[in-house]
């Protein structure tokens, strides 16, 4: 048992080339212990790389990881029985079946979960006879979720757990990943969606081009700061707008008809957006007063969009 207070995960300047692409470029993040730190980042980003490298399945070009206080490229045998993995690729083989296959990988592990018990967590019952190939694409994910989570691991990894998965299926996702925390398990995930991060995670990671461009916890990472939208008619002078507001506030129209005004949003600058409106005969349409996401976040940081 590594002592109490240790990361789960420790990953210093880690750099992984593939030929010519440099897929993680002196990359860094710690994990706390029975926390859940979620890899953001846009598809390529580096997420699968450094996840499959902590797990032990790829190896590092150079830098330092270690998982619970072990190199996970030397000490695979002992990290095996306290670690699950959910690999984005599934990782049953196509012929196996959900219940066999489950039993098969509880049958290696020395105080499992009940199988079955599992099966039914996860909505899966059904389907205890069907070959994973003849899974839906979201029940080959709940699948290979309960394979990951059979054993009692110590540490999950989950590479994109929700991708694909119809908004119900996805809920029921990180209703469990909360269940994993409280139970204290460590929970590591790499997602491209920023709700999913918001939602879940106590520490986000936000990666591009294989390495870190910020990192807190998610309230941190957006701010305190404020942001005010409205829908109007496309095509508002926005520089005439802007001498209207305090200096240092920031105005744009993206897409056609949806604007976003920035800066210290306070009922004074609001009062100014509106009269301003007004006085221009437009009606600002779904006008609201919103905190930064995350998304937001990463625009600002990288100037590309998450999902692009
Ligand atoms: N085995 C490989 N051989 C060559 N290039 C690779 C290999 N695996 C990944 N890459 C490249 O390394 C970069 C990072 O890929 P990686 O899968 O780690 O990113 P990711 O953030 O997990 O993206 P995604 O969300 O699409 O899985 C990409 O440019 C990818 O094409």
């Amino acid at each position: 048992m590594a002592p109490p207070g240790e990361s789960a995960v420790e990953v210093a300047d880690l750099v992984r080339r593939y030929g010519p692409v440099t897929a993680v470029n002196g990359l860094s993040f710690r994990a706390a212990r029975g926390a859940v730190t979620a890899m953001l980042g846009p598809n390529g980003a580096g997420k699968t790389t450094t996840i499959e490298i902590c797990e032990g399945f790829r190896r590092a070009g150079s830098g330092l990881v270690r998982v619970l206080g072990l190199d996970p490229a030397a000490d695979g045998k002992a990290l095996k029985p306290r670690v699950g993995v959910m690999p984005q690729s599934g990782g049953v083989p196509g012929t196996a079946r959900a219940g066999e296959f489950l039993r098969l990988i509880a049958s290696f592990h020395s105080r499992p979960l009940d199988p079955a018990a599992l099966l039914e967590r996860l909505g899966l019952t059904g389907q205890a006879r069907t070959p994973f190939r003849r899974l839906s694409g979201g029940q080959q994910q709940r699948l290979s979720l309960a394979v990951a989570l059979v054993g009692r691991p110590e540490l999950v990894f989950l590479d994109e757990p929700t991708t694909g998965l119809d908004p119900q299926a996805r809920h029921s996702t990180w209703e469990l990943v909360e269940e994993l925390r409280g139970a204290g398990v460590s929970v590591v995930l790499t997602t491209h969606y920023m709700e999913e991060a918001e939602r879940l995670a106590d520490h986000v990671v936000i990666v591009d081009h294989g390495t870190v461009v910020a990192q807190g916890a998610p309230a941190d990472l957006a701010g305190a700061e404020r942001q005010l939208r409205f829908r109007a008619r496309p095509g508002l002078g926005l520089d005439e707008l802007l001498s209207a507001l305090p200096l240092g506030s920031a105005a744009k129209e993206s897409p056609a008809g949806h604007y976003l005004v920035e800066g210290d949003v306070r009922p004074e600058l609001l009062a100014t957006v509106t009269a301003w409106c007004a006085s221009h005969g437009v009606m600002a349409e779904e006008l609201r007063i919103e905190r930064r996401t995350l998304e937001d976040v990463f625009l600002e940081l990288t100037g590309r969009e998450l999902r692009s």
